[in-house]
């Protein structure tokens, strides 16, 4: 397993949407996503290592294929490892809302792959995992959803263990996002590809090189 998440690539279909779920030690990655993919909730799962998992499902009425790997237990102060990190195309932030430390570690971890991906719109879902057990709560809703806000990214409380529809829910949400996103990038490359568009920015750039010279001329000559 450790060669294939070594070799991993990018995604390129359009049709595929790899979703890297994170989080910290027991959080419940491993029974987030074995409720989504068999309905059915493993108390125990014992996973040392990453592991991909694949399953189609219909998104706005067409049929996806989701890749999901499940990651090992990310420890604070410790980077992430970087090919997980730029093969997703979204990712799914699972923390306990009875640890106030598996929040902190989520908020890092955005951190981090805003950082490495660049990219202000990757969509990423904080998942507060054990609604179950709201009586030993320490993460309240209005932190989560103000960070969430803050951050750009989704959010929603998920039970593995006792509501398969909030965890359907949350991968729907996610996957609903990446394709959102996908359809405007195509759209945008579409329309910079136009002969018309593409000489029009080329105009507007001679402009504006045309007035930085301009400009830089001006400030020589002042001394
Ligand atoms: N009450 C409750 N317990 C849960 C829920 N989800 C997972 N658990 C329990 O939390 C523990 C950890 O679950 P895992 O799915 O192994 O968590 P993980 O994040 O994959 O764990 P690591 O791989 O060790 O980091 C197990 O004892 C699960 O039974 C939930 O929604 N509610």
């Amino acid at each position: 397993m450790e060669d294939k998440i070594h070799k991993l690539v990018p995604n390129g279909s359009c049709r595929d949407i790899n979703i890297v779920v994170l989080g910290a030690k027991g959080v419940g990655k491993s029974a987030t996503i074995v409720r989504f993919l068999t309905g059915r909730f493993i108390g125990d799962y014992d996973s040392q290592m990453e592991a991909i998992f694949s399953t189609n499902i219909p998104i706005d009425g067409k049929q996806y294929t989701i890749n999901i790997m499940d990651t090992v237990a990310y420890v604070p102060g410790k980077e992430l490892k970087e090919d997980p990190v730029f093969w997703a195309d979204a990712f799914m932030l699972v923390f306990s809302l009875t640890d106030v430390s598996s929040f902190k570690a989520a908020q890092q971890m955005v951190d981090y792959i805003r950082r490495m991906r660049e990219d202000d719109r990757m969509p990423i879902l904080a998942a507060a995992n054990k609604s179950d057990l709201v009586h030993l709560r320490t993460v309240s809703s209005a932190d989560c959803e103000a960070w969430c806000l803050d951050q750009n990214c989704l959010s929603c409380e998920i039970s593995a263990s006792e509501d398969p529809m909030s965890v359907k829910t949350a991968f729907g949400m996610l996957c609903h996002r990446v394709r959102v996103i996908n359809k405007k990038r195509e759209k945008l490359s579409w329309t910079l590809q136009r002969p018309a568009v593409a000489a029009k920015l080329h105009l507007r750039q001679s402009l504006k090189n045309l007035a930085e010279k301009k400009l830089w001329r001006s400030r020589t000559f002042t001394f």
